[in-house]
C-alpha cells in the first residue's frame, strides 16, 4: 500500500499542478484578453516599452524645459531637465526630436463619433484615426448622432460594444440628458454608474430625433443626480426666440446667403439659454444645494452678453466652465463664401469684431478649454452642389485640424504654446474627470504630441487626411502651420510620419 502511495503521489501533484495551471491560465486569459490579442508590436510603431523623449522645447505645467521624458510601461517615470543629459540610457532608447516641440497630447471632450448607427458619416475607426494623426490621444464621444441616442445603460452598453477593437486612442463617453431619463432619475442613475463621465443636453432641438432637447427643470432635475456622482453636464446653450419672425425670415430671403441663416441664430439665443443656466449653477457653488454638479456650456461662440454672463457666475464662485471652438476663432462670416455650407455650424460663426473678443476671452482666461465639436455628416445632407444654408447639415468636420488650426490663426493674437497645452489638455482632462492625463508629470500616462509650429503645409488632396468625407471640412484648401509629427498613447506610438500603428490599442475611458 506505502508503495502504491509514493508511486502516484508525484503523478497526482503533478496532475494538480495541470489543473491549476490551466485554472489560473483561463482566468488570467479573460483579463488580458485585449493585450494578447495585441501584442505590443502591434500597438506601436516603436519596439521599445522603456524610452526617452528629448527635445529642446517639452512643455511641462512648470513650462517650457530642455531636456527629456522617461517612459516606462505605458507612464512618464521621470522628466529630466537639460538636453542630452539621460544618463546611461542606450543610444537606440533615446528618441531625440531636436527642437520639435513635445506636448501633452490633446484632449478633445466634443466629438460625435456617431457610431453605431451612422457609421456611414464617421465610425470609431475613422474618427480615431483621425485623432491620432491630429495628436488627439483622448477623445470623449457625444451621446448624439450615433443610433441609438446614448440615453441609459443599455444604449451605453451598444456604444460600448461598438467600439471595442476600433480605437486607436483613448475614448470617454457623454451620456445624454433627455426628457426622458429627467423624469425617471433612476434611469440617469443607472447611465451615470456604467460610467459615462457625466452628460450632455440641448436647450434648442438637436436635429436629432432620438434626442430630444431638455428645459431648464429637465437640467436642474438631472444636476441634483450629477452632484452625487461630482460629474458635469455639458450644455448646448441656444434657446429659440421669437421662432415666428425667423420663419417669416425663411420664405422672403435668399437661403443660399450665409447672412440669412446667421440671422436666424442671433447671439440672443444663446445669452437667453446662458441666462437660465447661469440662474440653476448659482447653487453649484461651495455649500450651495447643488454642490458637487458642474455647469459645462459648449461651443460658445457669443463673445458679448453671453460671455458676460458666464464671466459674472464664476465671479460668485459658481462651478460653471465654457469652451469654443476653432471654427470660431478661424472664420468669419463676412467671408464666408455664397452657398458654402461647410461653414454651417450652430450656433453660427459670427462677424470679425465677434471673433477678436473671442481670443481675447481665450487669452485672457475665460473661456476655459477648446474642442472641435467635430459633427460629420455625409455629403448627400452637406448640399454643398445646393449651396442651401437654411437645409444643410449644421456640423463642422475638423479633428484632424485641431492642433494646427488653433496655432496657425492663434499665434497672430499671441497665443503661447503653454497656454495652447491647458486649453487643449489640462483643462479639458479636469472637465472629464480624467485622473493621469493632460499634462507632462511623473506618473502620468505618456499621452504625448510631438510636433513642428513653424513647419507649413497646404491642406490640399495630396495631404493624408483621416476623416471619413473630408472634401466637407471647412479647413480643406486652407495653408496651416504647425505639423504633427508623432503621436504616443500611454507610450504608444500610434502614429508617425502619415502611418498608424497595425492595431487599435486604445482603451474605453469609464468613470468609476
Ligand atoms: N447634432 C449635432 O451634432 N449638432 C451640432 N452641430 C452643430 O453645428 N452644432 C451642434 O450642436
Ligand atoms: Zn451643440
Ligand atoms: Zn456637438
Amino acid at each position: 500500500m506505502d508503495q502504491f502511495i509514493w508511486r502516484v503521489l508525484p503523478l497526482l501533484s503533478i496532475l494538480v499542478s495541470f489543473l491549476v495551471f490551466f485554472y489560473f491560465q483561463n482566468s488570467h486569459t479573460a483579463q488580458l484578453y485585449p493585450l494578447i490579442k495585441f501584442p505590443r508590436s502591434k500597438c506601436s510603431l516603436l519596439p521599445h516599452h522603456h524610452f526617452w523623449i528629448s527635445s529642446k522645447r517639452i512643455v511641462t505645467p512648470q513650462g517650457i524645459i530642455s531636456g527629456s521624458v522617461e517612459i516606462n510601461e505605458g507612464r512618464i517615470v521621470s522628466v529630466i531637465e537639460g538636453y542630452g543629459k539621460q544618463g546611461q540610457s542606450k543610444q537606440e532608447e533615446i528618441i531625440d526630436y531636436g527642437d520639435a516641440v513635445v506636448m501633452p497630447g490633446l484632449i478633445d471632450v466634443h466629438v460625435h463619433l456617431d457610431e453605431p448607427g451612422r457609421t456611414e458619416w464617421e465610425g470609431f475607426d475613422t474618427g480615431t484615426r483621425a485623432a491620432a494623426a491630429g495628436g488627439v490621444t483622448t477623445v470623449v464621444d457625444m451621446p448624439l448622432n450615433n443610433y441609438p441616442s446614448t440615453v441609459s445603460k443599455e444604449t451605453l452598453k451598444l456604444k460600448l460594444d461598438a467600439a471595442e477593437d476600433k480605437i486607436y486612442v483613448d475614448v470617454g463617453f457623454w451620456g445624454g440628458l433627455v426628457p426622458e431619463n429627467a423624469l425617471n432619475l433612476t434611469i440617469l442613475d443607472d447611465l451615470l454608474s456604467a460610467g459615462v463621465l457625466g452628460v450632455k443636453s440641448f436647450m434648442c432641438p438637436s436635429g436629432i430625433n432620438d434626442f430630444p432637447m431638455t428645459t431648464i427643470d429637465h437640467i436642474k432635475a438631472g444636476l441634483s443626480v450629477l452632484a452625487k456622482y461630482k460629474r458635469p453636464i455639458v450644455v448646448h446653450a441656444e434657446l429659440q426666440q421669437d421662432y415666428g419672425n425667423h420663419l417669416d425670415i425663411k420664405d422672403t430671403v435668399d437661403p443660399h446667403d450665409y447672412l440669412t441663416y446667421q440671422n436666424t441664430r442671433p447671439p440672443s439665443w444663446e445669452e437667453a439659454a446662458i441666462r437660465q443656466l447661469v440662474g440653476v449653477s448659482k447653487d453649484t457653488g461651495i455649500g450651495g444645494p447643488l454642490e458637487g454638479a458642474h455647469v459645462h456650456i459648449v461651443h460658445l461662440s457669443d463673445s458679448s452678453a453671453s460671455l458676460d454672463l458666464i464671466k459674472e457666475a464664476k465671479s460668485r464662485g459658481d462651478s460653471i466652465t465654457v469652451e469654443t471652438c476653432p471654427h470660431y476663432l478661424a472664420f468669419t462670416s463676412e467671408e464666408i463664401p455664397n452657398g458654402d455650407t461647410r461653414f454651417k455650424c450652430s450656433p453660427p460663426i459670427r462677424d470679425a469684431h465677434n471673433k477678436d473678443k473671442l481670443w481675447e476671452a481665450v487669452l485672457e482666461g475665460h473661456i476655459d478649454l477648446l474642442t472641435t465639436d467635430h459633427s460629420p455628416t455625409v455629403p448627400e445632407l452637406k448640399l454643398l452642389e445646393e449651396g442651401d444654408f437654411l437645409k444643410a447639415w449644421g456640423g463642422i468636420s475638423s479633428l484632424q485640424f485641431n492642433l494646427p488650426v488653433t496655432w496657425s490663426y492663434g499665434k497672430k493674437y499671441g497665443l503661447t504654446l503653454e497656454q495652447l497645452s491647458l486649453l487643449w489638455s489640462k483643462r479639458p482632462a479636469a472637465l472629464a474627470g480624467i485622473e493621469s492625463k493632460g499634462t507632462i508629470e511623473v506618473g502620468n500616462h505618456a499621452d504625448i504630441v510631438v510636433w513642428q509650429p513653424e513647419q507649413e503645409f497646404d491642406l490640399d488632396d495630396n495631404y493624408p487626411v483621416f476623416i471619413k468625407h473630408y472634401e466637407l471640412s471647412a479647413y480643406m484648401g486652407r495653408r496651416l502651420s504647425g505639423k504633427v509629427l508623432d503621436t504616443f498613447v500611454r507610450g504608444n506610438l500610434v502614429f508617425k510620419d502619415g502611418k498608424h500603428a497595425p492595431a487599435a490599442c486604445g482603451v474605453q475611458i469609464l468613470a468609476p
